[in-house]
């Protein structure tokens, strides 16, 4: 699914009306009472809402939703800000909310706020959404400083307003609500998955609301919101006749003293994402604890403690790096290993932190492999950014020169591909923040390698996987003690509910 600018937002919002054969209205019809339709849904009528409604179209949606909600005898005031000028959807949405004699509240000026103090208060936020282009200011920004106070529950529609859809640079961050939860029309919003603007978005929920598909699909941009439509028809089959030899054989460098776990954890999971072989090369310290807890995979030795000696290749898919630590020899064979192969390496953790001081061997790194940092690793690469976009674009600009695929993690993880695409894994949840995750899916991600998939479906598939395994695991055992091991146990699972819709 793609990630769309405003102004493409728009185009396509005016191509389905033309293709529907309706009319702007009727589409906003449709889009709030999808939103309404959620509300009625989460939230009892023994609450009181109070819906804020702006100029725009985005306002309008409010006085739909407004109107359905009284319609199902839930308690609902509206509150509309002084305005020179309303959208006409807007007018004619007021028109229907006078007719059915809803309160409505005008406020002109500060001493007009509502006191917000009742305890079954729920905010309704429909001030701005995606027609935004400059920071708000005056008396609407006054409202929104005032409504963030109250710290009350709050429904963003469509955007948390005074956040612009994509690029908030230039925005001032001292005028946007601070959501609960926003339900975003049709497609995610940029600025609702990027990291910075985590305290405005709150939980995103996407609410369908039927735009054309063609027109979306006609839109140009290097976004992708991965979910599994994007890659189910891409998932190899096993063949009755299949042999271990056809799906690969992995090698985890991996571990040292202490942090053996890490090659555990990587190996199982390549061996549960369908890897055939797989081979855990680690010091002599963790031999008997990786053989003993995951008997499958076999284990060459390297160092005592840590890694040191020449690493074996021989046509290996290669993940390396959890727990190795950052040894001068380790560090060592790591640089050496970079430059005895051509092959797509998977690269994570430790074996990042070596490369990232090491800047005349990003040349050297085999072209297609896959870095997989967390945002304070891949700052050592790149240098601090002032807002998620220069990450973004520099992060851009390092895959193209190296010709290597960047993985950054996190909520809503990003795939950074060679050519410039950018794909946002929409699985996983909070309970994943936890040690050894990380570990986890280089594992899954080597392991789609070893069966023929490509750097970058290895890479959006995997993290998709991961998450999904990771959002099963959430069912069973809720996201605060959720750990590692989980997510490798729901691979199976993960890749089940894929195949069986
Ligand atoms: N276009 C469509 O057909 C649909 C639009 N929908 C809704 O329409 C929204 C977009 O509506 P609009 O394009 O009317 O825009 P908005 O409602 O987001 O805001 C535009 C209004 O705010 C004013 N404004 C813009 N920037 C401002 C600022 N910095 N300070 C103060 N006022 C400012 C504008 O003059 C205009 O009156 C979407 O977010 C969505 O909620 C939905 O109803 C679905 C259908
Ligand atoms: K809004």
């Amino acid at each position: 699914m793609k990630i769309l600018s405003g102004n493409q937002l728009k185009e396509v919002d005016k191509i389905t009306t033309e293709t529907q054969n309706i009319s702007s209205l009727e589409l906003m019809e449709k889009a709030a009472g999808a939103c309404a339709d959620w509300i009625l849904k989460n939230y009892s009528n023994k609450q009181a809402f109070y819906v804020f409604c702006g100029p725009g179209n985005n306002g309008g949606d409010g006085l739909v939703i407004a109107r359905i909600l009284k319609s199902r005898l839930y308690n609902v005031t509206v509150f509309i800000t002084s305005n020179i000028a309303y959208s006409d959807d807007f007018e004619q949405n007021f028109e229907l909310w006078q007719r059915i004699s809803g309160n409505t509240i005008s406020i002109n000026n500060e001493d007009e706020f509502p006191n917000l103090n009742f305890e079954n208060i729920v905010i309704i936020d429909a001030l701005f959404g995606s027609g935004i282009n400059r920071p708000i200011k005056g008396l609407a920004a006054d409202l929104i400083h005032y409504i963030n106070a109250a710290k009350k529950e709050v429904i963003s529609i469509d955007i948390p307003s005074g956040l612009y859809v994509d690029n908030n640079a230039t925005n001032l961050h001292n005028a946007i609500i601070k959501s609960s939860h926003t339900l975003t029309l049709e497609l995610p919003k940029l600025a609702l998955i990027l990291p910075e603007n985590k305290n405005y978005s709150g939980e995103m929920h996407i609410i369908s609301i039927g735009l054309d598909k063609n027109a979306i699909e006609k839109q140009e941009s290097n976004y992708e919101w991965i979910t599994e439509e994007y890659f189910k028809d891409f998932l190899k089959k096993r063949n009755r006749f299949s042999h271990k030899g056809d799906f690969g054989h992995v090698k985890i460098v991996a571990g040292s003293k202490g942090k053996i776990g890490a090659a555990i954890l990587a190996s199982k999971a390549s061996l549960r994402i369908g890897a055939g072989l797989v081979t855990a090369e680690i010091p002599d310290c963790g031999y008997v604890a990786l053989q003993s807890s995951v008997p499958e995979v076999m284990v060459a030795s390297n160092g005592k403690n840590f890694i040191k000696k020449r690493i074996d290749l021989n046509d290996h898919f290669i993940g390396v790096g959890p727990g190795i630590g950052t040894n001068d020899e380790t560090k060592t064979e790591i640089l050496r290993l970079i430059t005895r192969t051509n092959d797509p390496l998977v690269i994570d953790a430790d074996a990042l932190n070596i490369l990232a001081e090491k800047k005349e061997y990003w040349v050297k790194i085999p072209i297609y492999s896959i870095l997989t940092p967390h945002p304070k690793e891949w700052s050592r690469w790149i240098g601090n950014w002032n807002n998620d976009f220069e990450k973004l674009d520099r992060t851009i600009k390092f895959a193209k020169q190296y010709c290597l695929y960047v993985v950054i993690k996190g909520a809503y993880t990003v795939t950074v591909t060679p050519k410039g695409d950018l794909f946002f894994n929409s699985s996983g949840n909070a309970g994943m923040a936890t040690a050894g995750s990380g570990d986890v899916l280089t594992g899954i991600i080597i392991g789609l390698l070893s069966q023929g998939y490509t750097s970058g479906k290895a890479s959006v598939i995997g993290n998709y996987l991961h998450g999904l395994a990771g959002d099963i695991a959430k069912e069973k055992f809720g996201e605060r003690s959720l750990i590692a091991s989980d997510i490798i146990d729901n691979i199976g699972n993960a890749y089940e509910s894929i195949m069986n819709q």
